[in-house]
C-alpha cells in the first residue's frame, strides 16, 4: 500500500499545480474571445501566466486549494479502510510540503487542524464497481467560488427574470441567475456544474458530479445539450467579464445532470467553479498500488498562451500596459488616494499586511500589533513554508473581500487605513468610508497566487498566528504588487456598475425559450 500513498500524494501535487488539458483548452479560448486591451483582457493575461507558473515551479495555482474531494471507485474485495488510510497520510505530506494549504478549521474554536485532516475533511466518496482498477478522482474547489453555489427551490421569483416554474423554462432561469448572482466574486469566468433534482443533498453532489465531466464533451440527453449551449451563449451575454471587470467571457463551462426528484420537491442545484478548475484523475492498479494512467489529459501538453504572447514572469508588466500606472509607496498619503480614479492601475513597493475574517473581527475591539496608518491591507490567506531562514510565500493571491463588508469601513477609519486589496469588491459601507476618510479598493486577479507570490520580496513577520496559517496577520515587504483600482474615494465603484448593467441584461432573458 506505500505505493498507493504515494501515487495519491502525485495526484494531489498535479491537481493543485497543473490546470489539466481541456480546462487550459476552455481558458484559451476564452483568452481569444476577450478584448485583449480592456481590464478583462488583461486579467486573462495575467489568469494564463500564473497557470504558467504554477506548472514550472510545482506550486499551488491559487493559494484556497479548496476542499480535498475524492471520488473513489474500487474492485470489489479491495480493501478501502488500507486506501483511506492512504488518502490521509498523502493529503498530510501535500500540505507539509506546502502543495496544499492547511484548509481545515474547526468550526466551533476556528482552530486550523494544520493539516488539512479533521472531522469531514477531507471529503472520500468509495463505490465499489466491477473493474479491475482503483478509480480515484480529485476536485480541490475553493471556498471563494463554493460560497457562490447556489440552490433554488421551483416554483420561484427570481430578480430579473420573474416567475421560474417547474419546467425546463424555469431551470433555465434559475442558471442564468446562478451565473448573474456570483458576479466575479468566484473568480470567473467560472465553470458551472447543474444537478437538476434529487434532494437538497444529492442536488448539490449531482451538481459537483458534473464538474468531473470534460469541459468539452457533448451531453448525451439532447434537451440537456440544448440548454448547456443556451447557457453557454447568454451568460457570455451579461457582460460580468473575468474578475467582474465587465467583458465578453463570463463562463467557460456548463455541464448539466438531472436525478428524480421527490413529488413535492424540485431544486436546481449549482456548483460554482472558478476559472481555477483543478480536478484530475489516475487509475491505479489495485495489486501494486502504482499509476497505470492520468484519467484527464495533463495540462503541460497544451500550451495555454492566447493570441497575445504572454513571456515575462515580471509581475505587474502584463497589466500595466494598458492603463494609467500609479505607483504608491507606503504608507501612503490621503492626496495620493485622493488622485486615484477607478480603472487606474496602482503599483505597490513598500509593505503590507494580510488580513481576513479572523484579523477583521479581531481589530473590531482590540489594537493592532502594528501602526496601520497609511497602511495597505490585503485580503489575502497565503501558503506559507518556514525553514531555517525563516517563512516563505509560497502562493499569495487575494480572497473574496465582500465577506469583510461589515467590518471594513469601521475598520478603515479606526485604523486610518488607506487601500485595501482583495477580489470581487465590496458594498455601500466600505465605499462610504472610502469617500469619507480618503482610501481606495484595488482589485487583485483572483487565484493568480503564483503572479502575486512573486512581488512579495520579503515576509517581515506576523502575528495572530493562533488564528492558523491563512488567517494569521503576515507583513510582507513587497515590490511590482499591481492591481486595479476599482472602488475610488470619489464614490464610484465598478462593481456596483458591473452588476447594475449585467442585471439589465439578465432582465432581457425573462421570456419564455423552452416550451
Ligand atoms: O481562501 C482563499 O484564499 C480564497 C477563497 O477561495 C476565495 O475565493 O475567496
Ligand atoms: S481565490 Fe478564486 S481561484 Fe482561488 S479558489 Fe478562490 S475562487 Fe478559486
Amino acid at each position: 500500500m506505500r505505493q498507493f500513498e504515494q501515487s495519491v500524494y502525485e495526484l494531489i501535487v498535479e491537481t493543485s499545480t497543473n490546470l489539466p488539458a481541456d480546462v487550459r483548452r476552455a481558458i484559451k479560448r476564452g483568452t481569444l474571445a476577450e478584448n485583449q486591451d480592456t481590464r478583462a483582457g488583461l486579467a486573462l493575461s495575467t489568469i494564463t501566466q500564473n497557470i504558467k507558473m504554477a506548472e514550472e515551479q510545482v506550486s499551488p495555482i491559487c493559494q484556497d486549494t479548496g476542499m480535498p474531494t475524492f471520488i473513489v471507485h474500487t474492485p470489489v474485495g479491495a480493501n478501502q479502510i488500507e486506501m483511506k488510510k492512504g488518502i490521509l497520510a498523502a493529503i498530510k505530506r501535500a500540505t507539509k510540503e506546502g502543495k496544499l494549504r492547511p484548509n481545515s478549521v474547526d468550526s466551533l474554536t476556528g482552530e486550523n487542524s494544520g493539516d488539512n485532516l479533521g472531522p469531514g475533511t477531507p471529503v472520500i466518496h468509495f463505490e465499489q464497481w466491477e473493474e479491475n482498477v482503483v478509480d480515484i478522482r480529485l476536485i480541490l474547489k475553493g471556498g471563494g467560488c463554493e460560497n457562490k453555489n447556489i440552490q433554488y427551490s421551483l416554483p420561484t421569483e427570481l430578480e430579473g427574470l420573474g416567475r421560474a416554474g417547474r419546467d425546463l423554462d424555469g431551470i433555465r432561469k434559475c442558471i442564468l441567475h446562478a451565473v448573474y448572482q456570483a458576479q466575479g466574486q468566484g473568480c470567473s469566468a467560472g465553470f458551472i456544474g447543474v444537478g437538476i433534482g434529487g434532494d437538497r443533498t444529492t442536488g448539490y453532489e449531482l451538481a459537483k458530479q458534473q464538474l468531473f465531466r470534460l469541459a468539452d464533451d457533448v451531453n448525451p440527453v439532447a434537451e440537456l445539450q440544448q440548454l448547456e449551449e443556451y447557457i453557454m451563449d447568454k451568460a457570455n451575454k451579461l457582460g460580468i467579464g473575468t474578475m467582474g471587470f465587465g467583458g465578453e467571457v463570463t463562463l467557460l463551462g456548463c455541464k448539466i445532470g438531472a436525478a428524480n426528484r421527490l413529488p413535492a420537491s424540485f431544486f436546481v442545484s449549482v456548483a460554482y467553479n472558478c476559472w481555477a478548475f483543478r480536478r484530475q484523475g489516475v487509475a491505479i492498479d489495485p495489486a501494486s498500488g502504482e499509476i497505470v494512467n492520468w484519467l484527464y489529459e495533463r495540462g503541460d501538453e497544451v500550451a495555454i498562451k492566447g493570441s497575445e504572447e504572454v513571456t515575462s514572469a515580471a509581475a505587474g508588466e502584463t497589466i500595466l500596459k494598458a492603463n494609467r500606472e500609479v505607483i504608491l509607496h507606503t504608507p501612503i498619503t490621503e492626496e495620493q488616494i485622493r488622485s486615484l480614479r477607478v480603472g487606474d492601475v496602482v503599483v505597490i513597493k513598500g509593505e503590507m499586511h494580510t488580513g481576513r475574517d479572523a484579523l477583521h473581527k479581531y481589530l473590531m475591539d482590540h489594537d493592532a500589533p502594528v501602526d496601520l496608518n497609511g497602511a495597505v491591507i490585503y485580503h489575502c490567506g497565503p501558503v506559507m513554508l518556514q525553514d531555517e531562514q525563516g517563512w516563505h510565500v509560497k502562493a499569495a493571491g487575494p480572497t473574496t473581500s465582500i465577506r469583510e463588508e461589515p467590518y471594513q469601513g469601521d475598520i478603515i477609519k479606526k485604523f486610518g487605513i488607506r487601500a485595501v486589496i482583495g477580489k470581487g469588491g465590496m458594498g455601500k459601507k466600505t465605499l462610504k468610508a472610502l469617500q469619507e476618510h480618503g482610501g481606495v479598493y484595488l482589485n487583485a486577479i483572483g487565484g493568480a497566487a503564483q503572479y502575486y507570490a512573486e512581488c512579495i520580496k520579503k515576509v517581515k513577520g506576523v502575528d495572530f498566528m493562533e488564528f492558523g496559517i491563512p488567517e494569521a496577520m503576515w507583513h510582507l515587504e513587497v515590490d511590482g504588487f499591481a492591481a486595479i483600482v476599482t472602488m475610488d474615494s470619489h464614490g464610484q465603484s465598478l462593481h456596483a456598475d458591473v452588476e447594475k448593467s449585467s442585471l439589465e441584461r439578465l432582465a432581457a432573458f425573462k421570456e419564455p425559450v423552452f416550451k
